[in-house]
């Protein structure tokens, strides 16, 4: 099929640039900035796209554009850090600049194919501290902004393009435009790409794998891993088998609104409780990334011994299916993403042991959290589990601060079933993509009925986001977050004080390790 190829130099947009364009209906796939020739050829480029990075091209060992990427003679468009590596690779210079510009920057730009049908000037979102100096030999400008006199230029024959903003985050005004006008307007592309495509293709994939052996996925009823059960049993039915980990860090009755969801999906579920053995495992440890690692660990040992378990019934049991979604390997860095810095390993990607019993099948292992509700519609998720708040797999564990004791967990799960209890009743649940509480092991002193108190305190968190990638905090009304820190200070034994998260992210995470 007719691609383009997206090369990573490690923003942590890129991701993005291969979602719009699939958007667009026009495929995309996602390689390294240094894959090999065979690897590009192989996905039959007609464009190529060159992402942003965090490096800067005058330094040593900078990623930079490979000769054979020249040599296809296909449109190339590159992304503040591919314009820089193109400006830099046609002998242009490129320097730090004194301004560094980040945020919004007004755009004007000049008749071209990249800008057919749009304004002469409008809103662009810039990340970047280097900057275009001197334009190599047969390139001018076609868009420039305050500080950026070289913000969009190609060369003469129209075939390389360079923009110094970014197109593909929602900022950008007519970003996706931009990028479309670059596939089908200078490279011609033919529109060849649906979501519902992309489901038939993850289905036969399966198939054609796992043939007839037997697939334990890891369910946790979140929406990611929920949208896979329904895929696998579409794929391979009876020979997917849904294992949901009671690992005693869910929220208050979680386990029980499984069970109840699947039941009445008519897709059976092994439940394993394994609530002690994360306790035990997690006991006296404090450091996120130290937890984090142990609990990706015990799942893996936890799926293990379940399936040795199963093996009588079912027989031997190859596959380990998991919920994985492309933010979650973006933050974790694994290896393919060289290029990318490390945020935080999540428990079911950076988090996994070295040597691994199963072999892994990640179908949304490149997708984005929006993307997967929408494939949840089309295979007949019901709303409400598709509308459900991301949970984190090490769940309740990253929202106890330092150590998880029992007693925390207890305060916790009251804590936030009111906060979310009190979301739902407002009508507020919906519009917020995120909400949740988090234990402080501090205690501050409070009065109650003349008495002083000495006692923990919880933090409030609700984001909106796109995507999970950025996020901001949720403005809820002062009269509500009143109301809910009434309620958990007078019904949550051990906690006198509530406070409300008011950080973005970034410079915060959305979870507080
Ligand atoms: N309690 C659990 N039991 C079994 N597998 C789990 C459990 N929690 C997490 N996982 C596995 O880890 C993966 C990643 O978790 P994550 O929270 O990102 O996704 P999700 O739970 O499927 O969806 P959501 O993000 O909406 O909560 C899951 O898709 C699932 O495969
Ligand atoms: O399954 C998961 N395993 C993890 O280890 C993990 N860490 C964070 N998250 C979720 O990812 C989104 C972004 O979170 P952060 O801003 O905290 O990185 C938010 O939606 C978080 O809830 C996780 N999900
Ligand atoms: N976002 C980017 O691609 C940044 C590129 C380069 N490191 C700069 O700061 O200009
Ligand atoms: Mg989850």
């Amino acid at each position: 099929m007719n691609t383009v190829v997206v090369l990573d130099y490690g923003s942590q947009y890129t991701q993005l640039i291969v979602r719009r364009v699939r958007e667009k209906g026009y495929y995309a796939e996602l390689l390294p900035w240094d894959a090999s020739k065979e690897e590009v050829q192989n996905l039959n480029p007609v464009a190529i796209i060159l992402s942003g990075g965090p490096a800067s091209v005058f330094e040593k060992d900078a990623p930079f554009v490979p000769d054979y990427i020249l040599e296809l003679n296909i449109p190339i468009l590159g992304i503040c850090y591919g314009l820089q590596s193109l400006v830099h690779k046609f002998g242009g210079i490129v320097e730090k600049s004194p301004k560094r510009e980040f945020g919004h920057a007004v755009l004007k730009v000049k008749d071209d194919p990249l800008f057919e049908g749009l304004p002469k000037e409008f809103d662009v979102w810039m990340s970047h501290s280097d900057r275009v100096e001197k334009l190599p030999e047969g390139f001018f400008v076609i868009g420039e902004s305050e500080n950026s006199p070289y913000a969009a230029i190609r060369n003469k024959d129209g075939t390389i393009y360079g923009v110094q903003f970014h197109p593909e985050v929602t900022h950008t005004s007519f970003g996706d435009k931009i990028l479309e006008n670059f596939v089908s307007k200078v490279a011609s592309m033919e529109k060849n790409w649906k979501m519902s495509d992309f489901i038939e293709e993850k289905i036969n994939e399966i198939r054609k794998v796992v043939g007839n052996d037997k697939v334990i996925l890891g369910l946790s009823g979140g929406v990611d891993s929920s949208v896979v059960a329904l895929l696998l049993d579409k794929a391979i039915g009876k020979n997917s088998i849904p294992i949901f980990v009671d690992t005693g860090l869910l929220r208050l009755n979680e386990r029980q609104e499984v069970e109840e969801n699947f039941r009445k999906l008519g897709i059976d579920i092994v439940v394993v409780d394994a609530k002690e053995r994360f306790l035990n495992n997690l006991k006296g440890v404090e450091d996120p990334e130290e937890k984090r690692k142990i609990i990706g660990h015990t799942f893996i040992d936890v799926f293990y011994e379940t399936s040795m378990k199963l093996l009588e019934k079912y027989g031997n049991i190859k596959y380990l299916a998991q919920g994985t979604l492309y933010p979650d390997i973006i933050e974790s860095k694994v290896s393919e993403r060289k290029a990318a810095a490390k945020i935080k390993t999540h428990h079911n990607v950076g988090g996994l042991p070295e040597k691994l019993p199963f072999k892994i099948i990640e179908p949304f292992r490149y997708l984005f959290k929006d993307e997967v509700r929408k494939i949840g519609k089309i295979l007949g998720l019901p709303d409400e589990m598709i509308n459900r708040h991301p949970f984190p797999g090490p769940g309740l564990a990253v929202r106890i601060i330092g150590e998880v004791t029992n007693e925390a967990i207890k305060i916790l799960q009251h804590a936030d079933h009111i906060f979310i209890e009190e979301l739902k009743k407002n009508d507020l649940y919906d519009k917020v993509w995120q909400a949740f509480a988090v234990f402080l092991p501090i205690r501050s002193v409070g009065v109650m009925g003349d008495y002083r108190t000495y006692d923990n305190v919880i933090a409030l968190r609700a984001v909106n986001s796109y995507d999970g990638m950025t996020a901001d905090w949720s403005k809820l009304p002062h009269e509500f977050l009143n109301k809910v820190a009434k309620r958990i200070v007078n019904e949550v034994d051990g906690v006198n004080r509530v406070v409300y998260d008011i950080t973005s992210k970034p410079p915060a995470t959305i979870e507080w390790e």
